[in-house]
Order: structure tokens, then C-alpha cells, then sequence
């Protein structure tokens, strides 16, 4: 039996959470703020940035989001990112990704205040999380969110076998250091590992992240796994699916996460309910 983890459910706990909290600190004069910076009107990012300005307005947070044009320069970008940096309104600094060619991502990252790195990519984040370094610091939402998900259905990943596939920033590299964390052994997979499919199907606990649609299908998963799938993805008929085939995972995977409704809501609750941390720390700090 499979049993079909429900994001959107878990996503709606942690968003009445954030709710409680975003209250609890206007008792205490704070608002927490958050900007998003835009640059290019790419379709699925411009659907992404609503979806949080509408999220963060509806939990009583304030909300700014900077549109740029897609000829916007370095300088430019740099500039904004000074600016929120030193506005007291803002306490979360998120850049949507990707970006154009012209600009270097991860001087952008190194730019933003790194409490105010509501994604949890600046280098001394990233550090922190490696380190499994003690207090409190932002971490990346989509894997920090897929964590939530695990403990809301009793998975605890120590000593389980997990793989990672896909070594990315925003998703895998993060993901592999909560999971090492949290005691399981992670193998990290990417576009030049050799037998993938064999690999998979060593996993207890399978995340997939390349955005490449059904990448993996139930014959590629561990009879009762738990599968978590990232992938955002279109099929031929421009159809939201994930990397992996639920239709054959279902009935061989013991969890899995769909796509829509899974990881997705979860990483909008999950960045929410860090800008509402990182506003609580900076009355803490400072
Ligand atoms: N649900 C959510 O909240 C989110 C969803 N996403 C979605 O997750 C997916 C991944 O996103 P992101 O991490 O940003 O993507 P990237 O393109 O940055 O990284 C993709 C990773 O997958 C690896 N990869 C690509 N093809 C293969 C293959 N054939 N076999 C094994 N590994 C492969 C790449 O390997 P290499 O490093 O060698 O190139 C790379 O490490 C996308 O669909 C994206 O839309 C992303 C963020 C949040
Ligand atoms: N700096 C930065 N931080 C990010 O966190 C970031 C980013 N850039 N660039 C793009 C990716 C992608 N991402 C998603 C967020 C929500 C859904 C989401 O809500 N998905 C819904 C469906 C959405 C739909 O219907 O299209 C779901 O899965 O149910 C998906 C993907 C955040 N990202």
C-alpha cells in the first residue's frame, strides 16, 4: 500500500503556525517583510512570485515584490539588494531564479545580508548547514520543507540509505546535508552518475530533483521507499508532472509526494514561516 504524502495538508499546519506567530510579533511592533526580486518575466517565475505575495499578504505579512526588466545589469541588481538590505521593513531577501546570462549568481548571493537570506544560499548558510552548526540561521525551503513533510509522517531518516538525485544550490546539496544531519547515509547523484537507476533502487528514502520528467518510474524504486519528488516539470500535452512516473511508482513506493501538491505548496509554507524567523531573530540580535 502506498501511502500518498499530503503537501498541501502539511503546508496548511505550518501556514496557521506562521499566522499564530506573524500575531504574536505585532504584539511587539513587528511586521515581517518580505521582497522578491524578479528580474526577466519568465512564465513559471511570474506564477511563482504571485503565489508568494498572495501567501505572504494573506498571512499578514508585508509583502514587496521588484519587478526588473531582463536587460537589468549587476550594478543594477547590487543596488536593489543594498537597499533592502538596509531597509528595516524587509527582513527576508529573496532573488527568483534563474537569471539572465548577463548576471553573476552567486556574487548576487554573496550580496544579501545573510540574515536576511530568506533561501538560505549565502555561503555562511550554506556553511552553517554543513556544519550542523548550533542557533539560528536560515535554511534552503525546499529541503527544509520536504524534512517537515518526512516528520509529519513518522520518517525518520537515521540510519536509512538515501539518494539524492541532483546537486544543485537551491535544491540537492542542501537536502544531502539535512538528511546527513539527520543520520541517514546520502549518496548525491547528478547528470554524470553511472547506473543511476540501480542506485535508486538502493534507496529507503529517494528524492528526486533534475527536472527532467519521469526520470524515474516504479521498476527504478525500492519496494516500500519513500519517494519525494521535487521535479517541476511539463509532459507533451503542457501538463504539470514530476521526475518521477507516479502512475508506476504508486503501488511499489510505501510514501510518495505528488506533483502538484506535494513539495510545491510545502515551499511557499516553509518560506514564510523562515522570513517569520528571520524577523524574530532580528529583534533578538543587535
Ligand atoms: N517543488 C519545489 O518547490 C521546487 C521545484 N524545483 C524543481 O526541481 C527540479 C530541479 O531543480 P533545480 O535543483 O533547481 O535544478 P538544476 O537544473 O539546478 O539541477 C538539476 C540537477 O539534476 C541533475 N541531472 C540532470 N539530468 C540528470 C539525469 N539525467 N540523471 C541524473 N541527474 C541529472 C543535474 O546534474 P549536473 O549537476 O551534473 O548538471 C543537476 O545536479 C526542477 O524541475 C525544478 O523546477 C526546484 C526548486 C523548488
Ligand atoms: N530564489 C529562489 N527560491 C526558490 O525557492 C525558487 C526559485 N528561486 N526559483 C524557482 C524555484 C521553484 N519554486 C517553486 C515554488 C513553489 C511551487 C509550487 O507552489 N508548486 C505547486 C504547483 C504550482 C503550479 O500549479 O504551477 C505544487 O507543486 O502543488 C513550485 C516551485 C521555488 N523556487
Amino acid at each position: 500500500m502506498t501511502t500518498i504524502i499530503d503537501g498541501k495538508a502539511v503546508a496548511k499546519k505550518v501556514n496557521a503556525a506562521t499566522q499564530t506567530a506573524v500575531a504574536e510579533l505585532e504584539q511587539q511592533g513587528i511586521k515581517p517583510g518580505i521582497a522578491v526580486i524578479i528580474v526577466g518575466e519568465d512564465p513559471a517565475s511570474q506564477i511563482y512570485v504571485r503565489n508568494k505575495n498572495r501567501k505572504a499578504t494573506k498571512l499578514g505579512m508585508h509583502s514587496v515584490v521588484r519587478q526588473l526588466p531582463v536587460t537589468t545589469t549587476q550594478a543594477e541588481l547590487l543596488s536593489i539588494i543594498a537597499e533592502y538590505n538596509s531597509d528595516a521593513s524587509i527582513h527576508g531577501i529573496l532573488v527568483q531564479s534563474p537569471l539572465p546570462k548577463q548576471i553573476n549568481e552567486p556574487l548576487i548571493t554573496m550580496a544579501i545580508d545573510p540574515k536576511k537570506d530568506v533561501d538560505g544560499f549565502h555561503p555562511t548558510n550554506m556553511g552553517k548547514l554543513i556544519t550542523n552548526f548550533p542557533g539560528n540561521y536560515p535554511v534552503a525551503n525546499t529541503p527544509r520543507g520536504i524534512m517537515t513533510l518526512l516528520a509529519e509522517y513518522g520518517i525518520d531518516p537515521a540510519g536509512k540509505q538515501a539518494v539524492v538525485i541532483g546537486r544543485s544550490t537551491i535544491v540537492g546539496k542542501p537536502m544531502a546535508a539535512l538528511l546527513t544531519n539527520a543520520n541517514a547515509t546520502v549518496t548525491v547523484a547528478h547528470s554524470r552518475t553511472k547506473d543511476l537507476k540501480a542506485l535508486a533502487r538502493t534507496a529507503d528514502i529517494l528524492v528526486v530533483a533534475t527536472g527532467i520528467a519521469h526520470l524515474i518510474t516504479g521498476a527504478d524504486i525500492k519496494p516500500g521507499a519513500t519517494v519525494i519528488d521535487v521535479g517541476m516539470d511539463r509532459d507533451a500535452d503542457g501538463k504539470l508532472v514530476g521526475d518521477v512516473d507516479f502512475d508506476s511508482a504508486q503501488g511499489v513506493a510505501g510514501f510518495i509526494t505528488p506533483v502538484p501538491g506535494g513539495v510545491g505548496p510545502m515551499t511557499i509554507a516553509t518560506l514564510m514561516q523562515t522570513t517569520v524567523e528571520l524577523a524574530k531573530w532580528s529583534d533578538l540580535s543587535e
